[in-house]
């Protein structure tokens, strides 16, 4: 059984890109610069936006949160969208999700300017990933096709079944699995027979929130499993699948902690990445 290890992989991008940005700093005089809003107490929140202004700072991307308290009235956060908007010194912005009860967060999404939509949730970005032209890339999908190449599996005529239609996983790396020619299949709540889809499965990724929901009757031998949950229970935090009764079942499968989640960041500063150079190349 190989272990995808998230971790190691996410650390060798970002060694990379912090050499890059640093050559990029001394030819352009200033760094990528990040903005991050932060709304409300949500736990884990924190921790993934600490996870990401430690990276960016590591890599030298010059980032930035902005911590509002969950009561933030929808105009007051639409404000601070369009101040960033505007701002020179700022090459992405990014809305932590979720937000709490009573903001709209599509309408927020909505009004960050595409060319600065680092997590690629904007309409925009979202239709231009679905015609497979360039844009930015949602960073959790993204970081698991880079997590999968650089373990040398390749979609390409593969079975592809994704357990969980979310906008921010299921339904974009549906769409970048497509791209790469994988044939993909989008299971949810209401799919029948669950456990016969998944077992068709040479890839099979998990992304619905519950605690060791992929069980290893519900994949056939030598499947890959990619596991993008995170629950935190008693035990720690574990993922969507079984992971200790499927290593003797599977080829491949990410561990969590230590998958999917460090590449969701690594992708993060990639996009970043990218944004700055478009926008100081104009
Ligand atoms: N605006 C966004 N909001 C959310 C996204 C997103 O991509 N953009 N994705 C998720 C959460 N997420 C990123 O924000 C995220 C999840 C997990 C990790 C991570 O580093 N996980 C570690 C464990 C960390 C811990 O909880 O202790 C791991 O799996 O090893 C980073 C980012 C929802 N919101």
């Amino acid at each position: 059984m190989l272990l995808l290890n998230g971790k190691e992989t996410a650390a060798t991008i970002r060694a990379r890109l912090k050499t890059e940005i640093a050559g990029l700093v001394e030819a352009h005089g200033r760094p990528p610069g990040l903005a991050v809003i932060l709304v409300g107490e949500d736990a884990p929140s924190q921790v993934y936006v600490r996870n990401k202004e430690r990276a960016c700072a590591d890599a030298g991307i010059a980032s930035q949160t902005f911590r509002l308290p969950a009561d933030t009235p929808q105009a007051e956060l639409e404000g601070h969208i369009q101040d960033l908007n505007a701002r020179e010194d700022i090459d992405g912005i990014l809305l932590q999700l979720p937000l709490p009860t009573g903001l709209d967060s599509q309408r927020c999404l909505d009004l960050i300017d595409p060319a600065k939509d680092v997590d690629g949730f904007h309409p925009v970005n979202m239709g231009r990933l679905l015609l497979n032209l360039p844009g930015p890339k949602p960073c959790t999908p993204a970081g698991i096709l880079t997590l999968l190449d650089h373990y040398g599996i390749d979609p390409a005529g593969k079975h592809c079944v994704i357990v969980g239609r979310s906008n921010i996983v299921g339904k974009p790396l549906a769409q970048l699995l497509l791209a790469r020619h994988g044939t993909v299949t989008v299971c949810h709540s209401r799919t029948r027979d669950l456990p016969a889809i998944t077992r068709q499965g040479d890839i099979v990724c998990v992304a619905i929130g519950r605690t060791g929901f992929l069980t290893p009757e519900m994949v056939k031998e030598g499947a890959v499993v990619v596991d993008v949950g995170i629950n935190r229970t008693d035990d720690g935090l574990k993922g969507d699948a079984d992971f200790d009764g499927l290593q003797d079942k599977v080829a491949a499968i990410t561990p969590v902690p230590g998958g999917v989640g460090p590449m969701t960041i690594a992708q993060l500063l990639l996009n970043t990445l990218e944004s700055y150079t478009a926008r100081v190349q104009r």
